[in-house]
């Protein structure tokens, strides 16, 4: 095969920062998305509908001329999230969903909920609209060991919340483990999740052997070779629950090179061709427009996209560094490495 289309996919988990940040790294996602679910993890969070709306008319403003990309919206749960919060960013029909930190957890979340069961009123409203709980799930309890943090989120905190709230519409962002993609095949189909390009693609080994690599350090961390073997597994399964979300997460250069180096990782340049990478190695390309196009907007009740992109198989290498305003640089995964498919561009 030397070249392949599809529906024009859409990004269900995606950080595009905001100011000068936001302006170096929107046209990466814009050239290949239709959509991106955009995370709220700005500093302060976005809590509240008129926050919302602000970021979006932010983030339009800093698209290329002519782009059609869509920002969905995201309100940040904190334990003060009123029903009336959410119904009112609900009925603005420009906020899709509400994003579930644990307070701690990762990147931007001390504003996160420190119990569940403050946002019982929030979260009871949510089941009633249909509005989708995103979750980071991981608990942050000192005492778990990181490479457990997500498993142990299934026990204690997840399927707690679905005996409460069986409606729930919930999506386990970002799953990197066989527990996680396990639970969400056996759950209802209220219940999806998004795998990112670089769980699908790496394992632990690949961040830890041969010297340390802060550019594959992300939340939640990397896995062993079987989690990302059951990860391969859901997404190329066809399951509608299992859908794209790359949580490309940039963060400057100097922030990841450091004694104490952010999580996160820039994979929105190059998103769908990593995710065409893997799905190929796993013999599955044809498997790559359901999980990437259709799997996601069907999931949240909207119209898939009507254009279409074409990869090319070809190779060429990945940048070394892009700019990231101000005299910073962002470093994207694979940084200087070939890639053997390219988007055409129109
Ligand atoms: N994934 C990450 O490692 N980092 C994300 C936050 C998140 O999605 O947990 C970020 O905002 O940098
Ligand atoms: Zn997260
Ligand atoms: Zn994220």
């Amino acid at each position: 095969m030397t070249a392949i289309t599809l529906t024009r996919p859409d990004d269900w988990h995606l950080h595009l920062r905001d100011g000068v940040a936001l302006a170096s790294v929107v046209a990466d996602t814009a050239r290949q998305m239709g959509r991106a679910i955009i995370m709220p993890n700005l500093k302060p969070p976005v809590t509240n509908l008129d926050q919302a709306l602000d970021y979006r008319q932010r983030i339009l403003a800093a698209l290329p001329a002519e782009s059609q990309f869509e920002p969905l919206m995201t309100l940040y749960l904190t334990d003060r999230t009123t029903s009336e919060d959410i119904e009112t960013a609900w009925g603005s029909g420009k906020v899709q969903a509400v994003k579930l930190y644990p307070a701690g957890a990762t990147t931007n979340s001390d504003s996160g909920v420190t119990d569940l069961r403050h946002c019982e009123e929030a979260v009871a409203t949510m089941a009633r609209l249909g509005m989708p709980l995103l979750v980071h799930g991981e608990v942050t309890d000192h005492e778990i060991d990181i490479f457990d943090r997500e498993a142990v989120f299934i026990e204690r905190v997840m399927k707690p919340l679905l005996s409460r709230h069986p409606d729930l519409k919930v999506v386990f962002e970002h799953i990197t483990t066989a527990d996680a993609a396990r639970f969400v095949a056996e759950s209802p189909s209220n219940i999806g999740a998004t795998i990112t390009a670089h769980h699908l693609l790496y394992n632990r080994n690949h961040m830890l052997v041969g010297g340390i690599r802060p550019h594959y350090y992300c939340l939640p961390i990397l896995k062993r070779e079987r989690h990302r073997e059951a990860l391969i597994e859901a997404a190329t399964s066809g399951d509608k629950s299992f859908f794209l979300g790359t949580d490309s997460a940039p963060h400057a250069r100097h922030d990841k090179e450091s004694d104490c180096g952010c999580a996160g990782a820039y994979t929105a340049l190059t998103a769908i061709e990593l995710y065409a990478t893997a799905f190929e190695q796993a013999g599955a390309l044809d498997r790559l427009e359901g999980f990437a196009s259709h799997h996601g907007p069907d999931f949240y009740g909207l119209p898939r996209n009507s254009d279409s992109i074409t990869l090319d198989k070809v190779e060429w290498q990945v940048p070394a560094e892009l700019p990231f305003g101000e005299g910073k640089t962002l470093v994207p995964l694979r940084a200087g490495e070939t890639l053997g498919w390219k988007m055409r561009q129109d």
